[in-house]
């Protein structure tokens, strides 16, 4: 058998192994339908270029000189970026690289290309770097799929597709969202393809994307993908289709161990930046939590009273208020709304179009507060937003303190050096035991709010201006 006939039978054999069933939203329903089944089986958790924290970098290639000043380029220029990519940094008003687009940048632009397992807080800027290196390696004169980028959730792989289309604003590039109910001609031959994995996977295995000149694979939020069960797979089932040579790249701001190990499976010999659990927490956002067990047994009424009472608060700006449940999100949105209060929800059971219609609005400042799942946990940047509110606490599938999601939810304000603050609902001694196991993993503080939500208010809007 020639080398062409064994890698064509490989890619076939590939193609069998990646998923059939109804991967459309895999991703973004595992997360939600893990918790919801265990749920129900027990009856059912400034200016951030000046910020201090510290960046391991380990470079896989021991030989390289860390010297160098690629390795610590201060502005854009220094990193050798063609032009048209610099007119289209300025034009999004990027002054300067923030630390992780300065450490990484160099490492993702080195030739040969190497794989990179990268991590940094929430807000700091992982989208351009991994942008940047894209449209650095596209090459334009070949009209065919060149990078592809998975997303967990359909907002954030429209929202990636967006920050790439403008900074690529000033070259060539062509670009296509691999996400349910998108129109794609028949051949897809645009450069750049963004999508959540089981529409990429089904894509590919269609041959409507063809994988060969795939030479950047990026999974954003990596760990998120890697640890899902089924997902991990179809990740790793996706890269034996793309190229040997093929640069893979990881981002995510957290990194739990037992995750660590699939990543570099995935992407072997790469560079790696690091940060310790204590580094993770983005100082800007003043983390509190209000204990609803002292007044009322009735915890879930007690709950929702709250919430209702910091209305005003939730609409200073914007904020965001994560639920465990579809049904809960719907539920709030609906007697919030009936009491005349302009609230949306958002998740995973909502159709393509009427999900777009939701985040849209959100994001264009229409609507002020969203009530949604873990779905939107991750990624979303909507600089508006100054709360987060965890109406339940996060957890995983099996009732544990879910640190990771944790900091993702709260990393939804706080973008980018900006005022931030996060509120913990805690309605009974589990879910205060969740809480304090989050705090002593990323050993940070949560304030108690007063009983009163008059004071509670003062407090928390004097922390929305002065963080
Ligand atoms: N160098 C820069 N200068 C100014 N603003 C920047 C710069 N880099 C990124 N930003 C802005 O910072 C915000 C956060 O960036 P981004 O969404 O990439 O964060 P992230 O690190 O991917 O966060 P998350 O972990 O939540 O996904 C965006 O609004 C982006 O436009």
């Amino acid at each position: 058998m020639s080398e062409v006939d064994q890698s064509t039978e490989q890619i076939a054999n590939d193609l069998k192994n990646l998923s059939t069933g109804p991967v459309e939203d895999a991703v973004e329903d595992a997360v939600e339908d893990a918790v919801e089944e265990v749920l129900t089986a027990e009856e059912r958790a400034t200016d951030l270029l000046e910020s201090s924290y510290s960046v391991v970098v380990k470079l896989a290639d021991q030989q390289a000189d860390a010297n160098s000043p690629l390795y610590s380029a201060k502005s854009f220029e220094d990193l050798g970026l063609h032009e048209d990519l610099l007119k289209g940094i300025y034009n999004m008003k990027f002054a300067k690289p923030s630390k992780i687009q300065e450490r990484a940048l160099p490492l993702l632009l080195q030739n040969p290309p190497r794989n990179m397992i990268a991590q940094s807080q929430s807000g700091t800027g992982k989208t351009a770097a991994f942008a940047l290196t894209i449209l650095s390696r596209i090459n334009y004169d070949l009209h065919a799929p060149q990078a592809l980028v998975l997303s967990p959730s359909r907002e954030l792989a429209r929202q990636t597709m967006e920050v790439i289309q403008e900074m690529g604003k000033f070259t060539q590039v062509t670009t296509a969202q691999a996400i349910k109910d998108e129109n794609l001609p028949p051949k897809v031959n645009s450069h750049i393809i963004v999508g959540t994995p089981g529409t990429v996977s089904d894509l590919i295995k269609r041959r409507v994307i063809d994988a060969k000149n795939i030479r950047l694979y990026v999974l954003d939020e990596a760990d998120n993908m890697l640890d899902m069960q089924g997902l991990g797979d179809q990740s790793r089932n996706l890269k034996k289709l793309l190229p040997r040579d093929c640069q893979i790249v990881l981002f995510s701001a957290t990194w739990a161990d037992r995750v660590r190990q699939f990543a570099h499976e995935i992407a072997p010999k790469a560079n790696e930046i690091t940060l310790k659990p204590e580094e993770l927490s983005v100082d800007g956002i003043k983390q509190f939590y209000v204990d609803c067990r002292s007044q009322s047994k009735e915890n879930k009424t007690q709950k929702y009273d709250i919430l209702v009472g910091l209305y005003s608060l939730l609409t200073v700006s914007q904020s965001i208020i994560f639920v465990k449940k579809r049904e809960t999100a719907d539920e709030i949105a609906q007697k919030m709304s009936e009491k005349h209060h302009a609230v949306v929800s958002l998740h995973g059971k909502l159709e393509a179009a009427q999900r777009d219609e939701v985040i849209d609005s959100f994001r264009a400042g229409k609507s002020k507060v969203l009530i949604t799942t873990n779905v939107i946990a991750r990624g979303i940047d909507i600089a508006n937003v100054n709360m987060v509110v965890n109406y339940d606490m996060p957890t995983d599938q099996y009732g544990r303190p879910d640190p990771e999601t944790y900091l993702h939810r709260i990393g939804r304000t706080g973008r980018f050096g900006r005022t931030g603050v996060s509120v913990n609902f805690v309605h009974d001694n589990k879910s205060m035991q969740v809480m304090n196991d989050i705090e002593a993993h990323f050993d940070r503080k949560m304030v108690a709010l007063p009983d009163d939500l008059d004071e509670a208010e003062e407090i928390i809007k004097k922390a929305m201006k002065s963080t």
